[in-house]
């Protein structure tokens, strides 16, 4: 089984990349949260259900491959019924996720923080749950309950409680609108929760010290990396149109060694090098 939950409290940066996770790596994160925002954004699409679960199977595929941080992944409304599901879970464990969650909203999912959406009934849901805790074999099941925003709060903790019991691992109550919400949650549900700090939603800005004494055992940022470097590559890309060079902005590009660094450039190198040496003496 994953170790995610070995931890008191984990705080989780949202990555759409590699390189984003092999930076949160180095700046001492203990997990990533593959965010399907970020991802999609990345994309240049909504975050309405439009990325394929072999695209998110591809990019947890990638993350892996270059780090060992677990990585949580949103995987929406699981990708369709029961049986797809099943396979969702299938996939994304055998690409290296270490949780997956799972949400109730109806398909075509909106952002949580977004006026509109939809729950699908407790029944279906309960049916997923069911589905991806019978798929699992060692990745964390993440419930998200999407009912605050559309049939209040008092049946987001109902829920909660149901999907714990139906075999979910985590609750993830999504866009709670204060800290006193956070902590009715936190006060009613016996298991471990998380919390996301998204910005620019219906949760108000809540530091990490904050849900560590709720007792939330995880907050996520997830769209947080990516909202900085799209202002970034903005600000970037109109200082170049204007200016015609990069001499006014180089104090906020990461130079060359400190990206190589990042991406582990030498051992790459060092290992090519090694291996034509090896083989030198061989011969
Ligand atoms: C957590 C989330 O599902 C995501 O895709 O990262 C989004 C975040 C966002 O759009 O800000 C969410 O629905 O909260």
């Amino acid at each position: 089984m994953s170790n995610l939950l070995d931890e008191k409290f984990t705080v989780v940066p949202g990555v759409f990349n590699p390189f984003a996770a092999l930076l949160a790596k180095r700046n001492g994160f203990k997990a990533v949260y593959l965010s399907g925002g970020a991802l999609t954004s990345s994309y240049g699409l909504p975050d309405l259900g439009m990325i394929t679960i072999t695209e998110l199977a591809d990019m947890v595929r990638k993350i892996h491959e270059v780090t060992d941080i677990p990585v949580i992944v949103d995987a929406d409304t699981g990708f369709g019924e029961t049986l797809n599901v099943y396979r969702t879970v299938r996939l994304l464990e055998d690409a290296g996720a270490a949780a997956i969650q799972i949400e109730d909203q109806v398909s075509p999912k909106r952002c949580g923080h977004l006026d509109g959406k939809e729950v699908i009934s407790r029944e279906n849901m309960i049916e997923k749950i069911r589905s991806a805790n019978m798929a699992r074999k060692k990745s964390l099941i993440i419930a998200r309950t999407d009912s605050r925003a559309v049939k209040g709060l008092d049946e987001a903790v109902e829920r909660a409680r149901i999907y714990i019991d139906e075999g979910a691992d985590i609750i993830f109550p999504e866009a709670l609108t204060s800290v006193d919400e956070f902590k009715y949650v936190a006060d009613k549900v016996d298991a471990p929760l998380l919390a996301n700090m998204t910005e620019f939603g219906k949760t108000p800005l809540i530091d990490a010290g904050t849900f560590e004494r709720l007792g939330y055992r995880f907050v996520i940022f997830p769209v947080t990396t990516f909202r900085a470097a799209a202002r970034a590559m903005d600000e970037t890309l109109k200082a170049l149109k204007s200016d015609g060079t990069q001499k006014n902005i180089m104090n906020n590009l990461m130079t060359r060694a400190e990206q190589y660094d990042v991406i582990n450039y030498k051992f790459y190198e060092d290992f090519d090098k090694n291996i034509a040496e090896r083989d030198k003496k061989m011969l």
